[in-house]
């Protein structure tokens, strides 16, 4: 286990170094996830893919499967956070959609999919305490939440048409929910990267922290709202406020599957995408 773990207590979420009484790690074999729950049935699910917390099949796997369960154990609450404070969740694993075959880049999709319905579409008030970057799927993972608060100086957007595609139509509707069409339609077609105060600005997250101590102590305030709302009447305001899109992404999941494979298969897209690893690669070579 790493040595920091989050110890919720009655008056928000601390930093601990050691596991407290109070906090259970759930069962569950995970690679690339750490998932503790505090007395109140609140679950910390911490990514822990390094360096960057890129999505591949196996993480997505993963996530989809701590849904089913906590869903099952009538979890009351989730922060979904990295374990990196440089970065939050770097999107898809590009290696997994770049020369790689149809039937690879289709079960990556289709996997992020079923986590956009079940995190979308979870029972429980979901918050994403984001503490670093988190360019395209790393935002998307944030959209799926309730809230996001997120650490100040970092970037997030979805910047899917600087790698040479376009985000697929379901990520559209949501960015256009959360920060209207206006701004959706100028930051799509551009690809941009918003810093965390522009993003605030926007609407793409919720609140802005100066670290991930408060990011925590915010997400345990936005769960903490809810203490006093019965839990059946607040899940079926969100499911109703979410039906239309959950029930378009359930329906059409094959469809966008493969549309998403064909998009990315394109030899353009795939020529796009190596030129964006390229220049991914020299900005670090540049750095050193
Ligand atoms: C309904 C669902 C619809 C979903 C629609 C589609 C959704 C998403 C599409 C995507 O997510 S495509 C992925 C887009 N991601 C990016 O553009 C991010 C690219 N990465 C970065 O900008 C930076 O790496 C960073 C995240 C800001 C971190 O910068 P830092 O300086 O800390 O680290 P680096 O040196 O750049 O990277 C370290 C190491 O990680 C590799 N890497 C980075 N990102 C990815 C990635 N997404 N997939 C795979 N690997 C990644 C990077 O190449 C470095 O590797 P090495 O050079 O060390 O081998």
């Amino acid at each position: 286990m790493s040595s920091y773990v989050y110890k919720t207590t009655r008056r928000g979420v601390l930093l601990a170094k050691t596991v407290s009484y109070q906090v259970r790690l759930c069962s569950g074999n995970f690679r690339h996830l750490e998932v503790l729950k505090d007395e109140n049935n609140v679950a910390i699910v911490t990514m822990k893919r390094a360096p960057v917390n890129s999505l591949n099949t196996e993480l997505l796997t993963e996530i989809s499967s701590v849904l089913t369960d906590l869903e099952e154990t009538k979890c009351s609450g989730m922060i979904l956070t990295s374990f990196s404070d440089k970065v939050f969740c770097s999107g898809l694993d590009i290696y997994e959609i770049f020369k790689s075959k149809p039937s690879a880049i289709g079960t990556s999709f289709s996997t992020l999919l079923e986590v956009f319905i079940k995190l979308y579409g979870s029972t429980f008030p979901t918050v994403a305490a984001i503490t670093g970057h988190a360019p395209a799927g790393g935002c998307v993972l944030g959209l799926f939440c309730e809230y996001r608060i997120m650490v100040q100086n970092f970037k997030i957007g979805l910047n899917e048409d600087q790698l040479g595609f376009n985000a697929p139509s379901p990520i559209v509707k949501l960015m256009i929910n959360t920060i209207g069409h206006r701004n959706a339609e100028l930051a799509l077609t551009s690809g941009r990267l918003f810093t965390t105060s522009q993003a605030l600005q926007v609407g793409l997250v919720d609140e802005i922290a100066k670290d991930r101590t408060e990011a925590f102590e915010k997400a345990d305030g936005f769960l903490r709202r809810f203490e006093m709302i019965p839990p059946l009447a607040r899940n079926f305001t969100k499911q109703s406020m979410r039906r239309a899109l959950l029930q378009d992404v359930t329906i059409n999941r094959e469809k966008y599957t493969e549309g998403f494979v064909s998009m990315i298969s394109l030899h353009e897209v795939q020529q796009s995408i190596a030129a964006y690893l390229d220049n991914l690669k020299n900005k670090k070579r540049n750095a050193h």
